[in-house]
């Protein structure tokens, strides 16, 4: 069975569960986050985030969206409190993003979409490797991080400057000496749920931790982002944006805030 999927009218989320029925599952991602809805929860420890730069290896197209790839052979790299237990190692980020500024995000907050939403993925070491972890309830953690239009962010500049290599889908360059911290907003306020990867297939093992506070991108560095192509050389170009799931149902899911 084929299992090429894409976010056109013929092979988008709307066709996803014909692959990959788990998309009509108990605990998919993304959802929206409803702050009134959301419950403090005092025993939430404060998120640990650890990232040596030296672990940022490369950027890739990889024909969804481009993500940046990290070595997880150690525990350089990690994420560990907040709602999770033990240790989370970081995997890669990646962005999902609109073809204009009213969408782009793939969680929404009390129905307000973003232009742009930052993942960093991460994996328990409790499991051997990331692939072993995405088929666990409690395999993999992200971090969600929202952008708003505002002041060009020097921070987003690196990885922008990147894009123009690895235009095409398949393309690859190194990328190296990044630190994914100066990416985060100053506060790390977050709400927390139990959900499932945004993308086929759609594995329910992620807990989602969606920061509160946005950073901000300009019009001209998200223009940038819609300059990546879906597509291969050589085959007709598409145009890289709307790669974002929309929101699915909560069935009955709690989601709690670390903050009051
Ligand atoms: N938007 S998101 O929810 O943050 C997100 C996070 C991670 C991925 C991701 O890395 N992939 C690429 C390949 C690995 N598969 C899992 C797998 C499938 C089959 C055999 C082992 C593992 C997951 C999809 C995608 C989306
Ligand atoms: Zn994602």
């Amino acid at each position: 069975m084929s299992h090429a999927w894409g976010y056109g009218s013929n092979d988008g989320p709307e066709k996803w569960a014909a692959s990959f029925p788990i998309a009509n599952g108990a605990r998919q991602s993304p959802i929206d986050i409803v702050p009134t809805q959301a419950q403090n929860d005092p025993s939430l420890k404060q998120l640990k985030l650890k990232y040596d730069p030296a672990t940022a290896k490369g950027i890739l197209n990889n024909g969804h969206s481009f993500q940046v790839d990290f070595t997880d052979d150690n525990n350089s790299s990690t994420l560990a409190g907040g709602p999770v237990t033990g240790i989370y190692r970081l995997r890669q980020f990646h962005f999902h993003w609109g073809s204009s500024d009213d969408k782009g995000s793939e969680h929404t907050v009390a129905g307000t979409k973003f232009p742009c939403e930052l993942h960093l993925v991460h994996w328990n070491t409790k499991y051997p490797n990331f692939g072993e972890a995405a088929s666990k309830p409690d395999g993999l953690a992200v971090v969600g991080v929202f952008l708003k239009i505002g002041p060009a962010n020097p921070r987003l500049q690196k990885v922008l400057d990147a894009l123009d290599d690895i235009k095409s889908k398949g393309r690859q360059t190194t990328f190296t000496n990044f630190d994914p911290k100066t990416l985060l907003p100053a506060s790390l306020d977050f709400w927390t749920y139990e959900g499932s990867l945004t993308t086929p297939p759609l594995l329910e093992s992620v807990t989602w931790i969606v920061l509160k506070d946005p950073i901000s991108v300009s019009p001209a560095q998200m223009a940038k982002f819609r300059s990546l192509l879906f597509t291969s050389e050589g085959e007709a170009p598409s145009c890289m944006v709307d790669n974002f799931r929309p929101p699915q149902p909560l069935k009955g899911r709690k989601v709690r805030a670390s903050f009051k």
